[in-house]
């Protein structure tokens, strides 16, 4: 059993990529009280003795070689599992991908971002497929297992495969209507996240899933570039971490007063999809998400198919002419143009 090493060094991250798709479950309480649950290999839950009345999950890994993310929640559940740092809310952490850890890449077979709210049941089992069926039930069994009415979180925490204009930004999941809250945007900002893609519809994402299921507040959040571990400038990711861990270690946080001018807000324009063997975009990898086309500038070609710049200005995200076909090869944003919905 794993346990004494885990209690001895706290390297969940390590024990989770030795186990890349399945570890037994366990438990064990901490000297200070708090309940720690390993539900599965990456997939770790804790339950501090006093009084909570938050549920958060902060998940990293649904990309394998997104190490920035994963290295802050191996810090913070080696400080937590270490007594370093003791907790004031229910946290469940998430390496979604261990075994695209392993690869350093995206995912082993499947994007596993892809998968999530039932995706994951639309063809062959493959072992993504299985992954974001467990992690579906844990995020389900975390919020369910206490009261109504507490507050929900899950922040998906990622790096963008390309460099990116705004280097941090947040993805809103589509909310059916519902509010955009300002209390949110004022977290993301004291994570450094100053830059906001409102969605307009359902998404197979992990944070669209946790949003539209159970309500949480979701995000993915793109805290920087891809780079293999050793090569992170960690120092860019020191807001994130500290809200973080004040989230998570305190009863209540406040934040500076919201101000709109201090976020860049947008809306998605329009997602294109690759659906031919044959696409490609018409700029180069060089090319940061958040660069602005003119009004009918070529973006890119699906085989026979060409997609112009429909609004001046209409910038690019996550361009990737390299998507499996059927999926989304860029998604374009302008700026937001309507904000009452955002209390
Ligand atoms: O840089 C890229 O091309 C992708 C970075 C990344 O993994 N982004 C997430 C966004 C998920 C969302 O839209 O909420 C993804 O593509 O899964
Ligand atoms: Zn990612």
């Amino acid at each position: 059993m794993y346990l004494t090493q885990l209690q001895t060094d706290g390297d969940f991250l390590s024990l989770s990529r030795q186990h890349e798709w399945h570890l037994a479950a366990s438990q064990f309480t901490l000297k200070n009280g708090t309940k720690v649950a390993i539900l599965d290999t990456g997939v770790i839950q804790f339950e501090p003795l006093v009084e909570t009345n938050k549920d958060i999950i902060i998940s990293s890994a649904i990309h394998g070689n997104e190490t920035a993310p994963i290295e802050i929640c191996d810090e913070l559940i080696k400080a937590i599992l270490l007594e370093e740092l003791e907790l004031t809310q229910r946290v469940m952490f998430i390496f979604g991908n261990p075994a695209s850890i392993n690869i350093g890449d995206r995912f082993v077979e499947e994007n596993l971002n892809r998968l999530f709210s039932g995706a994951h049941t639309q063809a062959p089992a493959n072992n993504e497929r299985l992954r974001a069926a467990k992690l579906e039930q844990y995020v389900a069994d975390f919020y369910n297992a206490v009261q109504e009415g507490r507050r929900r979180y899950h922040y998906d925490l990622h790096t963008a495969i390309r460099g990116s204009k705004n280097e941090k930004f947040a993805v809103y999941p589509f909310l059916h209507g519902k509010p955009w809250k300002n209390e949110q945007l004022s977290f993301l900002l004291a994570c450094g996240v100053n830059t906001v893609l409102m969605m307009k519809s359902a998404a197979t994402t992990f944070s669209y899933y946790s949003s539209h299921q159970f309500g949480a507040d979701a995000f993915t959040v793109e805290l920087g570039q891809v780079k293999p571990f050793g090569h992170n400038d960690m120092s860019r990711f020191m807001q994130c971490k500290q809200s973080l861990t004040a989230l998570i270690s305190q009863k209540e946080v406040q934040y500076p007063e919201f101000n709109l001018l201090d976020f860049e807000l947008f809306e998605v324009h329009r997602a294109i999809n690759r659906t031919e063997e044959k696409f490609s975009f018409s700029f180069g990898e060089d090319v940061e998400n958040f660069t602005g086309f003119t009004k009918g500038a070529l973006l890119a070609t699906d085989g026979k198919t060409e997609y112009f710049a429909e609004v001046e200005g209409e910038a690019v995200i996550f361009p990737n002419a390299n998507v499996a076909l059927g999926q989304r090869a860029v998604l374009t944003v302008i700026p937001l143009s309507q904000f009452e919905n955002l209390v």
